[in-house]
């Protein structure tokens, strides 16, 4: 089994793994996870792996593996069924729904396991708002894993005051500032990822992460993908969303995390749960839930469990949203989310009488 040592495997994982599982069974990690398709990595290599049946049915959501972590399957004529989740030494949650109603056990969904770190990725530019990254900072604090800021773009010269300011508003979390484009500060995060260890890379899109896994990586990630042969979205290009690192440490950046934390980083996922929950199975990460193919949101609308209002408000919340952005009026944009989340409370209400 030590052949799953440099994938973060442990003792206590190994002993909790041959007190429960026979010798058929073998341990492996999950890498990549689209809807039911996953990859998993195992000593003989990587292959691609779905849920047993029994798996399915005995667990609620939170029970079905998730990028990040370890399970117990079997090879079968090359591609593996996984049986069991390995227990969660860490696991980062995303709120769904309403957020006062404090109820863990259903309220949350998890995104991403057995990570020791979690960067919080945001910009030194003229995005920065410490607020963005609260709801983060306390997705973070609550996963069981170290929070980093990662502080991206300082070869912009704008991160001195901002390192300051999350020095006071941030207290506790260490700021690693980097520039992607020169690679200054690259190699003390590279450092900080031991072999074995995971870090998870979160934050609003645009901030840098695919930048700073390449970096991170050595290499542009990108150009080594596989292309689809049927010329689909970057979910099914992606060959693997955990990203082994030269030194031995590894990165989880994944299409359906980022959907995800985004929503969080924006502060939209309570007023729009429903609809962001639903974008996670779209099959292009980038869909606008108009008209393109494997539109999830579209489909639950056509299945009459969405309604169109729901997408319409939407909609019009996002256009707000870049319509404020272009003026640059951070004020009238906060307000307005505000709005809206108050909108979404109240017809929650309503639905739910
Ligand atoms: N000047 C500067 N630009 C950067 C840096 N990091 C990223 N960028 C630029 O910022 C833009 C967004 O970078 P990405 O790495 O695609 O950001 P992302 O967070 O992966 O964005 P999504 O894929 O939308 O989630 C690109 O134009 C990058 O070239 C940096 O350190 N300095
Ligand atoms: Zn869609």
């Amino acid at each position: 089994m030590d052949e799953l040592g440099h994938l973060g495997w442990s003792d206590a994982l190994a002993r909790h793994f041959t007190t429960n599982f026979d010798s058929e069974t073998i341990p492996g990690r999950i890498v990549a996870h689209h809807r039911d398709h996953y990859r998993m990595a195992w000593a003989g290599g990587v292959v691609s792996a779905t849920v047993s049946g029994r798996l399915r049915h005995q667990a609620d959501e939170s029970g079905l593996p998730i990028t990040g972590d370890f399970v117990a399957a079997r090879i079968v004529g090359g591609a593996a069924t996984i049986d069991a989740v390995l227990p969660r030494r860490t696991k980062f949650a995303r709120a769904v729904g309403d957020l006062t109603r404090i109820d863990v056990a259903k309220g949350e969904q998890i995104v991403a396991a057995n990570m020791d770190y979690v960067f919080i990725v945001t910009g030194a530019d003229a995005d920065f708002s410490v607020r963005r990254l609260e709801r983060l900072l306390g997705a973070a604090w609550g996963s069981g894993a170290v929070p980093f800021v990662v502080l991206t773009k300082t070869d912009l010269g704008m991160a001195g005051p901002m390192i300051d300011q999350l020095a006071v508003e941030a207290p506790g979390v260490t700021v690693h500032p980097v520039s992607n484009a020169t690679g200054e500060g690259i190699d003390a995060l590279r450092v900080l990822i031991a072999p074995g260890q995971t870090a998870l890379l979160v934050g609003s899109s645009g901030v840098g992460k695919s930048s700073l896994a390449n970096r991170l990586l050595g290499t542009d990630r990108q150009a080594t993908q596989i292309t689809d042969i049927n010329g689909r979205g970057r979910h099914t290009t992606t060959s693997r969303d955990l990203i082994l690192l030269s030194g031995g440490g590894m990165v989880l950046d994944t299409p359906g995390i980022r959907a995800i934390t985004q929503w969080q980083a924006e502060g939209l996922d309570d007023a729009f749960a429903d609809i962001a929950e639903l974008a996670q199975s779209c099959r292009f990460t980038d869909c606008r839930h108009e008209n393109e193919p494997g539109c999830a949101v579209q489909a639950a609308i056509g299945a009459g469990t969405l309604g169109e209002r729901r997408l319409r408000d939407f909609a019009k919340l996002n256009r707000e949203l870049a319509w404020l952005e272009r003026r640059g009026d951070k004020r009238a944009e906060a307000a307005r989310r505000r709005h809206w989340r108050s909108i979404a409370v109240s017809q929650r209400r309503k639905r739910d009488r």
